[in-house]
């Protein structure tokens, strides 16, 4: 039995508008570093938290968590479509035990996932089909959001139920840091736009498209400085990573959401996949941060980050 931790950033805007090169050449050097990492590690299960943005679950029924015992990928921002390699067994026996810890998580016997999901799989193992996953669904964007500690508390559950399973499991995080992209927002959106965040699965092409090009646009703006999207805010994201590698995560149930906006922008929310993963591995002892990389980058409206941990003494 083991466990290890990889969290990184996602951005639908990686490989479209590109930062400078010697930006692009650092991150590939810490996805480098991560795909080591992972390679050592060698996983035979990866257990993927993400959120979705209004892809797979929508305003007409929205759950804090789910866990997905079959999931399909929807391909949006050039991620990988179609079916993931779930291990429904270890879904199930997942999830069982989280209910068993009283956390009142959702199942899905027909997730859908998006560019959150398949992102992270895409850049650490070069397709969502090479390594048998169970996902967990955290939402992020869609208020009215429960507080952090109960982030905590799933990962928590996760991490015990997934070392009693006795493989090698990779934790894997997907999102945020600081950023506050153009996602809508059920209360000040128009009311078509409001329909579609209730009901609007499977959308068009051109629907999808323009929603796409909507979120790569606004990233040229944002990188001209001349959006009024929120700005990053690296000294937040540093002192949330400082925490993070601390392993005292209870500190984090203090953050209210409301900080989590003020702060860091509404898609800051994305790092409760972050604080799952961590209490995750932290459920089973202290662990050991083995890479950090943390830059801000505005053309990806993203502060990115990506971490690699394990069980301290492995
Ligand atoms: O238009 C929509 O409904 C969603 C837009 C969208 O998908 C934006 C995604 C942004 C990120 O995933 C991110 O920056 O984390
Ligand atoms: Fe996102």
């Amino acid at each position: 039995m083991s466990l290890a931790l990889c969290a990184l950033s996602h951005t639908p805007v990686m490989g479209v508008h590109q930062p400078a090169d010697e930006v692009v050449a650092r991150v590939e050097a810490a996805l480098d570093d991560a795909r080591a990492f992972v390679a050592d590690v060698d996983p035979d299960l990866v257990v993927v938290f993400a959120p979705d943005h209004y892809n797979g679950f929508l305003y007409d029924l929205m759950p804090s968590f789910c866990i997905g015992a079959q999931a399909t990928a929807i391909g949006d921002y050039g991620t990988s479509a179609g079916p993931l390699p779930v291990d429904r067994a270890a879904a199930r026996s997942l999830a069982s035990a989280v209910l068993d810890a009283g956390v009142d998580v959702a199942f899905s016997e027909r997730m859908t996932v998006d560019h959150g999901c398949a992102q992270p799989l895409d850049l650490l193992f070069g397709g969502i089909d090479t390594v048998p996953v169970v996902p967990v669904f955290i939402n992020c964007v869609a208020e009215p959001l429960g507080p952090v500690s109960r982030v905590r508390l799933l990962g928590e559950a996760v991490g015990r139920a997934a070392a009693a399973l006795d493989r090698r499991v990779l934790l894997l995080g997907s999102g945020g840091l600081s950023h506050d992209p153009p996602v809508p927002r059920l209360t000040e959106a128009p009311p078509e736009v409001v329909e579609r965040l209730i009901s609007g699965r499977n959308p068009t092409p051109e629907e999808r498209a323009a929603r796409q090009d909507r979120v790569f646009d606004a990233a040229l703006a944002y990188a001209a400085g001349t959006s009024d999207l929120m700005p990053l805010n690296p000294e937040w994201d540093r002192r949330f990573l400082e925490v993070l590698g601390g392993g005292d995560l209870a500190q984090l149930d203090s953050w209210s959401n409301e900080s989590f906006v003020q702060e860091a922008g509404h898609s800051s929310h994305e790092v409760r996949t972050w604080i799952a993963v961590h209490a995750a591995l932290g459920a089973m002892g202290p662990y050991e941060v083995r890479s950090t990389f943390y830059e801000a980058i505005p053309e990806w409206i993203a502060g990115f980050g990506v971490t690699t941990a394990e069980t301290r003494g492995r």
